[in-house]
């Protein structure tokens, strides 16, 4: 029991070490070297000391509060120690001609007097630790003396045996485990105290690594399961006798453009996949713009000649409205039947789309997480392509695929417009294989991208207004309030009104997530068919929305967006063959992290390259989701600075895996007590 009548054990769960495994992997936040004694001759403000010496005086002093104040002395000098609170054993402990053992971080008291506040006293002459002392993060009724016990006693359970075989060590350069584990608790004096708290101790890479291949054998037993899961293969079905050519030929004639050499590598991609037995889990990454819905329509089209159906799931009504509106055009004049499915349909027409997916009159099907409601049946669902993967939850994503008949699982497609460093997502995604679209569709002129302080905005309203009157359509993005929805709204209605009394000969229309999803998509369908000029939204346009002719973009409060989001925003324009504008209005002051999103907005046009600098900023767990990307699996490893680490851990998953899949299990099951999130990778 600890002083607070709490047992240590419920205080040491609440710090969220239940297993032994928890506590062997509790590493100090720093250390104290109380190995060596000093002289009080060497005492220096700031830095901390470990001496011996004789108690010249004591006394309580009653002014400024009351405390007790002693001296003491060694043959080299004095320092003063000094207690804010204490007991009465205290007083008594610094009697005069005592002497004590202290320790405590030296400061300048009053007059320059150099002191040690509430030093740690202990017998003097006692024998010196022969170990850096560790000190722990610990809360409150835990004493670190209770840690350091449960600590000890875990390591003797665990017995700190090695997973790994010698010769796998030494082709590494890595230290052993119990050697890693003893020298992150006990370190020996000469250890480097700097590297040990900073976590660049070869004592901390083996921590590491062991931590990066647990991880990697979690993602690559996630996909060998997947493995052994079974799927229709989609092969490619040749042209009828009648010589008609195929559905995936016909569209391909049909389309304006050629697709781009990116386009087709990563279709061929797909296509492989599609031919296996296995169910395919591919991401396709694309900066905004760069042409990934007709290379899902195409896969679909792929289960579509198969007899197979295809649904497309994305996160919000626009998105998903969006690709509606393609689907369903590109379906029509192949003589297909692409339904629509959302929460706010009729219910006729609600009970006209469910049983069309269920007898497989729909051949496509695209919607919102409505497809993975209870009363949705597939006739027979081959592929599923999800978009914006990030923002569903796993559950979610994992619903649509559970969506197929039997024990054969769909073919799965996620499609994400936040491209992230190629490594990084074979790293994070192990269990994903990535295709992606680096290249642009031809013709397209790079966005100029302006940063405008908000003092000039009615000369970028006047600029709207030639813009238009040229024969083009404009987005006005109004300032994203977190805080509050309906706030947000009224700034956006205050803005529609504003613009639409200052360009009495424009017609400006206004989107906003608070509309009906009819109306929303009667909006995007007005805006797209040209008959309104001004379009003021709010943040709901950020993704998928695509309207060529929209080439000037002004977004409100720009400071307060995230980088990632402003990409995602300018994407919407630059998407036709004309000039394009994006003007970032900001407001003064700017912070920091502001201005250097801004400046990256101003100097690159490369999501990869924004997504490079927004992972700086922000860190990837956020980014890239903590769940789905196995990021919730490291603690203690870093994916930047450990990216080295990262590979060698992947390669050696592998070959464990392949070679001694009996060290691959031990290893895991050792990093798998007491964490969950390794259990299904
Ligand atoms: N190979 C191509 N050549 C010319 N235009 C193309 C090509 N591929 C796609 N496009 C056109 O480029 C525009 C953008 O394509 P799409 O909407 O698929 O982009 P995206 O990758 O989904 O981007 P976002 O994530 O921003 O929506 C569309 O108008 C599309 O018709």
């Amino acid at each position: 029991m600890t002083q607070s009548g709490v047992s240590s054990q419920s205080v040491l769960e609440r710090l969220g070490l239940s297993t032994p495994m928890d506590l062997v992997l509790h590493f100090p936040l720093r250390y104290e070297d109380e190995t060596r004694l000093a002289s009080l001759a060497q005492a220096r403000p700031g830095r901390s000391l470990n001496a011996e010496g004789e108690v010249v005086s004591a006394h309580v002093v009653t002014r400024p509060r009351r405390q007790l104040v002693a001296q003491l002395r060694d043959d080299t000098g004095e320092i003063q120690l000094r207690w804010l609170h204490f007991y009465p054993s205290q007083l008594q402990q610094m009697q005069p001609g005592k002497r004590w053992r202290v320790r405590g971080e030296v400061r300048s008291g009053f007059n320059g007097i150099l002191e040690l506040v509430h030093p740690k006293v202990s017998q003097a002459s006692a024998p010196l630790p022969q170990r850096l002392t560790p000190v722990y993060s610990s809360s409150e009724g835990l004493a670190q003396k209770s840690i350091m016990r449960a600590i000890e006693s875990a390591c003797a359970q665990l017995q700190l045996t090695d997973t790994l075989p010698e010769p796998v060590l030494a082709e590494l350069g890595l230290m052993s485990f119990e050697d890693a584990i003893r020298t992150l608790h006990w370190p020996r004096p000469q250890e480097d105290i700097h590297a040990l708290e900073l976590r660049t101790h070869p004592a901390w890479v083996r921590v590491k690594f062991d931590e990066l291949l647990a991880q990697q054998l979690s993602l690559a037993n996630a996909r060998a399961s997947r493995q052994l899961r079974r799927a229709t293969p989609l092969p490619p079905v040749p042209a009828s006798k009648s010589e008609a050519p195929s559905l995936t030929e016909a569209l391909l004639a049909h389309l304006p453009f050629e697709l781009t050499g990116s386009q087709t590598r990563c279709l061929q991609e797909i296509y492989a996949d599609l031919l296996k037995p296995h169910p395919m889990h591919r991401l396709l990454q694309g900066d905004v713009g760069s042409g990934k819905t007709i290379v899902a329509m195409l896969a679909a089209l792929r289960a579509v000649e198969n007899g197979q159906q295809a649904a497309v799931m994305a996160p919000t009504e626009i998105l998903a409205g969006q690709h509606y509106l393609k689907f369903d055009a590109w379906s029509k004049a192949l003589g297909l039947r692409c339904v629509w499915l959302c929460a706010g349909l009729g219910a006729k027409v609600k009970r006209q789309a469910l049983a069309d997916i269920e007898s497989g009159q729909a051949h496509l099907i695209v919607g919102t997480q409505a497809l993975i409601q209870d009363g949705v049946v597939f006739h027979n669902l081959g592929l599923a392509i999800v978009d914006e993967q990030h923002r569903f939850g796993v559950s979610q994503r994992l619903a649509l695929s559970r969506k197929s008949d039997h024990d054969l699982l769909p073919h799965q497609l996620t499609m994400s417009a936040t491209p992230i460093p190629r490594t990084l997502a074979m790293t994070f995604f192990a269990d994903l294989d990535v295709s992606v679209i680096d290249e642009r569709p031809p013709g397209r002129k790079p966005v100029k991208t302006k940063l405008v302080s908000a003092g000039r905005r009615d000369e970028v309203i006047a600029s709207i207004g030639h813009a238009v009157r040229d024969g083009g359509q404009a987005y006005w993005v109004c300032p994203l309030v977190e805080e509050s929805e309906a706030l947000e709204l009224q700034t956006a209605t205050q803005t529609y009104e504003t613009l639409a009394s200052m360009l009495p000969d424009l017609r400006v229309g206004m989107v906003h997530g608070r509309l009906h999803p009819n109306e929303k998509s009667q909006v995007m369908q007005n805006f797209s068919a040209g008959e309104i000029d001004l379009l003021v939204a709010t943040t709901v346009i950020e993704v998928g929305v695509d309207v060529p002719n929209a080439a000037l973009m002004v977004i409100e409060h720009a400071e307060r967006f995230g980088l990632a989001q402003l990409h995602q925003l300018r994407g919407r324009v630059g998407r036709g063959s004309e000039q394009s504008v994006c003007i970032l209005l900001y407001e003064q002051p700017l912070s920091q992290q502001a201005q250097v999103r801004l400046r990256a907005m101003y100097e690159t046009e490369d999501g990869f390259e924004i997504a490079r600098r927004d992972l700086q900023l922000r860190g990837p767990g956020e980014i890239l989701g903590s769940r789905q990307s196995g990021l919730a699996l490291l603690r203690f490893a870093d994916y930047e600075a450990d990216a080295l680490w990262v590979e060698k851990a992947r390669d050696l998953a592998a070959h464990l895996r392949e070679t001694y899949p009996e060290i691959a299990q031990a290893h895991l099951d050792r990093w798998l007590q007491g964490r969950q999130e390794f259990l299904n990778g």
